[in-house]
């Protein structure tokens, strides 16, 4: 059935989409595509059915599994995603120069859909500055990027202004801006309730604050990804105008064969793209690519005084054992914690610490409690942990779920000391093999409560 939609949302994107209202209408009563990304330096789990044409990790399944009880997603073999937000991809296959580490800010970035995403399309050796301001928000959002696994990421609670001294730093910055969430009516109906036309220019307005907060911290010829989940012009067309009439832009093309159903929008200088439901396999979303092209000075990330001190030489001897490629990373002790950045990026982590609210700075490693080093589980999770530093425990998939769990495991016969769960190739977490027993270290604030 064709849901109720606000009256004045449908009296304007009648007018919006002319002869189209009614195939727009119809999408709505049929079932939201259910996909995935896969995450491309882990084993992925054989799900699929189709893919995603703008997305080469993209997969749509078939009808929608229990997703909890999967382990490959708690071990961040995969990531659910709707299907349009993958365009992003695009961009860094057209537009942006992945030869070169690149620092990228995810501005509005909790669950982490778009970072996970970003944090595999960038080289290893670049910097994504993950950020969202609201504070338990950030803390799925990190998790979420721990499982993902890979070794470029920091991730910051910051409100957009605290960027703004941030001048010139960035290469890329992605704006997925909070939004009046009208593409996202079929999938989550509720959203309706909380539509009015006071909150989507309320939402323009708040676009148009955080666009100015952040400006500053792009670099000169910088690009400026700015998306939302709606379709009316106010928080899309004449934003993008609004950042044309105030600052020095260049809206970049990209290149979309008529297949894939998306809508390229043109007009008065302004380039965008619109992805609706009755033309896309996926939900409503928006997307422009901005080229800054003002002269814009650039902060030095020197500092005079180290901020991180190096791990004493004992604990460096065994951690640098625990990961591939020691050499490439630079390893940091904040108080009892022990983590790497790429070494390509430490002294902008570094200089980023004395700006910003760091939730995680890199990888962490281990935790260093009575002289002795306990391996953190974004260890477990990272996709350069050395796999011969650990002994690892295969386990079924009835012992996965136990251990996601966080139930105690019966005793094996491998060893002692600390222990890596696997399932189907992939990590899972670690375990301390006690004579009795196997204790689960699995963080409790991460396991599975379903069913319980
Ligand atoms: C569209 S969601 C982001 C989705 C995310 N990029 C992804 O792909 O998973 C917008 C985010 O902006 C955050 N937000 C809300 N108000 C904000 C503000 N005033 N400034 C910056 N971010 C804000 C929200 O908490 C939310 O996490």
């Amino acid at each position: 059935m064709t849901p109720t939609f606000p009256p004045d949302f449908e009296a304007r994107m009648r007018q919006q989409l002319a002869g189209a209202w009614d195939a727009f209408a119809a999408a709505h009563t049929t079932p939201p595509p259910v996909s995935i990304r896969l995450n491309p330096r882990k084993p992925g789990p054989d799900l699929y059915t189709a893919s995603i044409p703008w997305c080469a990790t993209g997969r749509y399944l078939q009808e929608r599994p229990v997703f909890t009880l999967d382990p490959a997603l708690h071990a961040g073999a995969y990531y659910v995603q709707e299907a349009s937000s993958m365009f992003l991809e695009q961009i860094f296959r057209q537009v942006a120069d992945t030869t070169v580490p690149l620092r990228v800010l995810d501005l509005c970035a909790a669950p982490g859909g778009k970072s996970t995403h970003l944090s595999s399309l960038l080289p290893l050796n670049s910097l994504l500055v993950s950020n969202e301001v609201i504070r338990a928000r950030a803390g799925i959002l990190a998790e979420n990027l721990q499982k993902w696994g890979n070794p470029n990421s920091v991730v910051t609670q910051n409100d957009p202004e605290d960027f703004t001294p941030l001048q010139g730093f960035f290469d890329v910055m992605v704006v997925d801006a909070p939004c009046s969430g009208e593409g996202l009516f079929r999938k989550d109906p509720e959203a309706m309730d909380a539509w009015s036309i006071d909150n989507v220019q309320l939402c323009s307005a708040r676009q148009r604050r955080i666009l100015s907060d952040v400006w500053p911290a792009l670099k000169t010829n910088g690009l400026l990804i700015y998306s939302t989940c709606t379709y009316n012009r106010l928080e899309n067309e004449e934003n993008l105008a609004w950042l044309r009439n105030n600052h020095d832009v260049e809206f970049i093309p990209l290149t979309i064969p008529p297949e894939w159903g998306i809508e390229p929008i043109e007009e008065d200088g302004i380039v965008g793209y619109r992805f609706a439901p009755h033309r896309v396999q996926g939900e409503g979303f928006f997307l422009s690519v901005i080229r800054k092209r003002a002269a814009e000075t650039e902060v030095s990330v020197r500092l005079s005084k180290p901020v991180f001190a190096p791990p004493a030489k004992k604990i460096l001897d065994q951690i640098t054992t625990w990961v591939q490629t020691p050499e490439d990373k630079s390893f940091i002790q904040r108080e009892d914690l022990l983590q790497f950045v790429p070494i390509e990026q430490a002294q902008a982590v570094a200089f980023l610490s004395r700006h910003l609210r760091l939730v995680i700075a890199g990888t962490f490693v281990a935790t260093l409690k009575h002289d002795k080093l306990i391996p953190e589980h974004a260890l477990a999770l990272s996709t350069v942990l050395q796999p011969e530093a650990f002994p690892t425990l295969s386990v079924s998939y009835d012992e996965a779920i136990q251990y996601l769990r966080k139930e105690t495991l019966p005793a094996t016969e491998s060893g002692k000391g600390f222990g890596l769960i696997t399932h189907n190739g992939l990590s899972l977490g670690w375990v301390n093999q006690l004579p009795n027993r196997l204790n689960n270290l699995y963080p409790a604030a991460w396991r599975i409560r379903m069913g319980n």
